[in-house]
């Protein structure tokens, strides 16, 4: 069973090519796959098939909006084996990983997710390095909440990117206040957030630019969240009274682009291919 390693900004995913849709992603797997001792080790999984094939095969049940049978489709699962909807991370390695496998030609093609089509512009796909924006689409303000921890409370704004976020803004961040944080299973309002949040604790803009951390569901601390620096820019322009803008998000695994726009947001960043390789059928088989 073939597999890629990539990572965007640190945020790294196990790649698996799966066209006839075959493989048994089931969470034990997905979670034994990722984790750093017994598996291959990644914060989570990307399948790679056509949005038709995973609609043949009963994985998806209807097409996402914006999605033809013939797209791509990024079939994402967290670390802990759990579905998410959407990971911006993980497109921008998804698309790089397509083009530079010679699977699409295309330099502008659209990536399906479970939180829709994403339209995504490949600027550089070379064998190792690529460079990649994504079109978001419209990101959904849910209102303020908190998050607490270490015994402290921290306001912050609930943000849908196709996926949910707390993007905590706090004026006594500085990136090292930031660095020094026990970033550790914070808490959240569970009605707010019936299915689980992301959450990102993050700086004011700063000419431009905000350092953030981000604590993710299923997950839990990465060294970057795609959609999570959207949620993040997107709190950080209104923390300053604007709605619109380009900010640069550094997170501990690098540096991205997110621009806002009329409620829309693009995401761009880096991606890299770390190895391919083959997974031991034996040790996949039993885990089942
Ligand atoms: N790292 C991703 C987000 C992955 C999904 C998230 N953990 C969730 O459960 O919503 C990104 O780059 O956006």
């Amino acid at each position: 069973m073939e597999f890629s390693k990539g990572h965007g900004t640190e945020n790294d995913f196990v790649i698996l090519p799966d066209p006839d849709v075959r493989l048994d992603l089931a969470p034990a797997r997905v979670a034994a796959l990722c984790d750093r001792r017994r598996g291959l080790g990644a914060d989570g999984v990307l399948r790679v098939a056509r949005t038709g094939a995973l609609l043949d095969a009963g994985v998806l049940e209807s097409l996402p909006d914006g999605a033809g049978a013939d797209d791509w489709f990024m079939d994402y699962r967290n670390a802990d084996g759990s579905i998410a909807e959407m990971c911006g991370n993980g497109v921008r390695v998804f698309a790089h990983y397509l083009t530079s496998h010679g699977l699409e030609t295309r330099s502008d093609f659209v990536v399906g997710s479970r939180a829709g089509g994403k339209p995504v512009q490949v600027h550089t796909s070379g064998p190792v390095s690529g460079e990649v924006t994504v079109d978001m689409g419209v990101v959904h303000q849910l209102g303020e909440s908190s998050a607490t921890l270490d015994g402290r409370v921290y306001p912050g704004l609930g943000i849908d990117v196709g996926n949910p976020h707390l993007a905590c803004v706090d004026a006594h961040f500085t990136g090292a206040a930031l660095a020094a944080l026990d970033l550790i299973s914070p808490g959240f309002d569970p009605g707010f957030f019936p299915h689980g949040v992301n959450i990102e604790f993050l700086t004011p803009l700063t000419s431009g630019s905000v350092d953030m951390r981000v604590y993710e569901r299923g997950v839990g601390e990465t060294r970057s969240c795609g959609t999570g620096t959207v949620a993040a820019a997107v709190a950080a322009l209104k923390y300053d009274g604007v709605d619109e803008g380009t900010v640069q998000v550094r997170i501990p695994g690098g540096a991205v682009q997110v621009r806002v726009e009329a409620g829309r947001a693009w995401l761009r960043g880096p991606s890299v291919l770390v190895a391919t390789g083959t997974i031991d059928d034996d040790w996949w088989s039993a885990l089942a």
